[in-house]
C-alpha cells in the first residue's frame, strides 16, 4: 500500500552545512503492516516521515500511497490519508478548544459535514471513542485541550489522528515525552486502536525491546538507509542485544540514540 522508490533527500544542498538525511531509500508496506523504526540519532527516521507525510519535497524518488503518486502533492492534502503523530503532545490540537470541539474538528473532514452540523448521535460517538480510552475524558468534553495533562492530550491526539480512519498512520517517538507510566499507558491504548482500525502504521521507537514486541515488523535505519527489515520468525527470535550486535558489526561503530540512554 505504501512504496517508497529511490528516494533521497538532502538538507542544504551544496554548502557546508549539507547533510543527505535520506540516500535513495526503498521500501514498500503491506496493507495492515506495523512497522516499527529504530536508528541512531540523525539516522534520518523523522526525515522519512517527513517525506511520506509531505512535511518536506523529496529531491528525487518516487512516493505512492495505495498506487497513487503522491510525490508533490502537498502535505494538506496527504493529512486526508495520513495520520502523523509526533512526540512533543502540545502540538496536534488546538489547546484553546475543547476536546469534543478538536474531535469534532478531525471528524469533520472524514465525515465531509460542516463543523456547525454535528449532531447529538457525533456527540455520542466523542464520548464512546474517549470512554475506550479508559482516562475519565469523556465526562470532560467541554474542557479545554489546554488543560489536560500531556499524556491525556497525546490520547486525544491520537483519537484526532484516526478517527477519520487514515491509511497510513505514522508515529514519531509519541510517547518519548511522557512519564513512564503515562507512555506505557498511551503504547497501549496505541495497539489497541491499530488491531482495532488495522491502520498501516509506522512506528519510531528509541526502545529497541519495545520496536521488537510490537507490529509484525522492525526496520533498523543508519545514514538515511534503511539496513535490517525483518519480520516474521526472524524477529521473534531476534534479541535487543542481537539487533546491537548487528548493527555495530554493519556500520563499525555503536548505536547511539540519546533518547534510548536518557530512558
Ligand atoms: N529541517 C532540517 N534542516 C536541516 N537538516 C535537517 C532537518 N531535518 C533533519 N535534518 C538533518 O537530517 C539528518 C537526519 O535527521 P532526522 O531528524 O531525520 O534523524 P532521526 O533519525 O529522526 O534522528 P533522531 O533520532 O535524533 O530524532 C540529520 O543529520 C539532521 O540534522
Amino acid at each position: 500500500m505504501l512504496d517508497l522508490k529511490n528516494v533521497s533527500k538532502t538538507f542544504y544542498p551544496g554548502t557546508a552545512n549539507e547533510k543527505r538525511a535520506l540516500n535513495s531509500l526503498n521500501l514498500h508496506l503491506d496493507s495492515g503492516d506495523f512497522v516499527t523504526i529504530i536508528g541512531s540519532n540523525g539516522a534520518g527516521k523523522s526525515t522519512l516521515f517527513g517525506a511520506i507525510a509531505g512535511a518536506y519535497y523529496i529531491d528525487s524518488g518516487v512516493i505512492m500511497l495505495d498506487n497513487k503518486n503522491i510525490t508533490g502533492l502537498a502535505d494538506y492534502k496527504r493529512a486526508y490519508d495520513i495520520g502523523r503523530l509526533m512526540q512533543d503532545p502540545m502540538k496536534g490540537t488546538a489547546p484553546s478548544m475543547t476536546i469534543e470541539e478538536n474531535l469534532a474538528l478531525a471528524y469533520t473532514r472524514k465525515a465531509k459535514k460542516s463543523f456547525f452540523a454535528l449532531n447529538k448521535k457525533d456527540s455520542s460517538y466523542f464520548r464512546e471513542l474517549l470512554t475506550t480510552l479508559d482516562l475519565g475524558l469523556e465526562d470532560r468534553m467541554k474542557t479545554k485541550v489546554g488543560h489536560l495533562s500531556g499524556g491525556q492530550r497525546q490520547a486525544v491526539t491520537l483519537l484526532m489522528c484516526t478517527i477519520s480512519s487514515p491509511k497510513l498512520l505514522l508515529l514519531d517517538e509519541h510517547t518519548a515525552a511522557l512519564d513512564p507510566l503515562t507512555a506505557q499507558k498511551i503504547l497501549k491504548i496505541t495497539t489497541d486502536i491499530i488491531a482495532e482500525s488495522k491502520i498501516t502504521t509506522m512506528m519510531i521507537t528509541h526502545d529497541i525491546q519495545a520496536a521488537l514486541s510490537f507490529g509484525n515488523r522492525t526496520i533498523m535505519m543508519d545514514a538515511g538507509e534503511i539496513i535490517l527489515d525483518i519480520k516474521g520468525e526472524k524477529r521473534s527470535k531476534m534479541t535487543v542485544e542481537e539487533l546491537l550486535l548487528y548493527y555495530s558489526k554493519e556500520r563499525k561503530k555503536q548505536l547511539v540514540n540519546d533518547r534510548m540512554l536518557l530512558a
